[in-house]
This record gives structure tokens, sequence and C-alpha cells, in this order.
């Protein structure tokens, strides 16, 4: 079996939310002298990179992370090419089986330069949560820092898919993954109060 990493490595220098925590990373008790090992320390806003969010991050009632089902984040997941849009809604599905999907990861190809946080991305409408909801749709996937415009307060598609179960992962890489059936492994962390959380995203297939 193949392992594709879809995820955004963790560096210095890492795009991330305008105003938001840098990502860092030190030896903060290095080996010279602790006597016997190197020991690091991270930095981060949970929004960096490939993470998951709970619905605690866009609702002070919401879940958070660790409450959430593994179940979401492991299984058959379908990876579909819809690039070249401002925004997804229903009708980009015309030709787009959604037959028996759970996972669902849109390959949006609109975070050009990997190095930068985008100035402008795809983003989901309104309508697409409740469409998704009817097929069955359990986890949907985005290859880009959020799943509104990136200058949206409202956060209408985020709250959207709350309302019909629709649980989020994003920063995912997918440039170089074909589209079709895979197997994802995204497992949050058990951050106990947090609004989400980095994962490792992998595809598996054959
Ligand atoms: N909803 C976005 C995060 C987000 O909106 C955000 C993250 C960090 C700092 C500010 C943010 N939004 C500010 O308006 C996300 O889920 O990644
Ligand atoms: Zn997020
Ligand atoms: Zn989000």
């Amino acid at each position: 079996m193949k392992i594709i990493d879809i995820s955004r490595p963790f560096m210095a220098g890492m795009p991330t939310w305008p105003g938001d925590t840098p990502f860092h990373y030190v030896v903060n008790w290095p080996k010279a002298e602790s006597g016997s090992v190197n020991v690091g320390k991270v930095t981060m806003s949970i929004h960096t990179g490939t993470h998951v969010d709970a619905p605690f991050h866009f609702d002070d009632d919401g879940r958070k992370i660790a409450e959430l089902p593994l179940d979401l984040y492991i299984g058959e997941a379908r990876v579909v090419e819809l690039a070249g849009r401002s925004s997804i809604g229903p009708e980009d599905f015309s030709q787009v089986d959604l037959e028996g999907v759970e996972r669902l990861l849109l390959k949006t190809l609109s975070w050009r330069d990997p190095h930068q946080f985008p100035s402008t991305i795809c983003h989901l409408r309104a309508d697409l949560p409740v469409f998704l909801a009817k097929k069955g749709i359990r986890l949907i996937g985005v290859d880009v820092p959020s799943v509104d415009p990136l200058d949206s307060k409202e956060l209408a598609a985020h709250h959207g898919l709350h309302q019909h179960d629709i649980h989020i992962l994003e920063g995912l890489l997918l440039d170089h993954v074909e589209p079709g059936d895979y197997e994802l492994i995204a497992l949050p962390l058990p951050l106990v109060e947090a609004d989400g959380s980095p994962v490792r995203a992998i595809l598996r297939g054959s």
C-alpha cells in the first residue's frame, strides 16, 4: 500500500493567519545542558498548516477536539478536484459522484504558493452544507486555510457545516494527489481543552 503524505511541514516561517501566533520550535533544554537529551518546545496557533477545527473554534458551547469521535478521521475518503473556482456550491457537483462518500476532500488548488499565506482562496458557499449532508458526508477536507472567505467574520460555511454535523479538516496539501478513492488517516491530538488540533494527514491507496 502506498502512503501519500498530504500534510504541510511544520517549520519556522511557515504561513499562519495574519496576526496569529507564528510557528516556533526550539531545543529548549539542549543535551549539553541537560547532560542526556535534547528537549524541544513548540509554540504555534492551532490553526496552522494541516489541522482540524473543533466546533468550539466558532461556537463557545461547541465540543472541544478531544470530545469528537475518532472514526471521523480514519476511513474511506474521496478526493475530488474542483479547481479554477472562487467558490464551491452544489452546482459544482453536477458531474461528481458522491454516492456512499462520508469523507470528501476537495482539491481546489487555490493556495498557489505554499510558502505564503494566501490573499484569497476558494471558499464553500452557504448552500453547500445541506447538500453535502443529504449525500451523507460527515467530514469535509480542503486544501486551503479555511472553508470560509479569509476575511469572513460570520463564518457561514463553518456554522452551516456544524449545523449539519459535518466536521472540518483544513490546510491539506493535495497538489500531488490524483482524484479518486483512498483511506484517510488524519487523527487529532487529545488536546482536552482545544478548539482544534494539528494532524498528520495521510492517504493510503493502491
Ligand atoms: N476559521 C479559521 C481560522 C480563523 O478564522 C482565524 C485563525 C487565527 C486567527 C484569526 C482567525 N480569524 C480571524 O478573523 C480556521 O478554522 O482555520
Ligand atoms: Zn482551523
Ligand atoms: Zn476553520
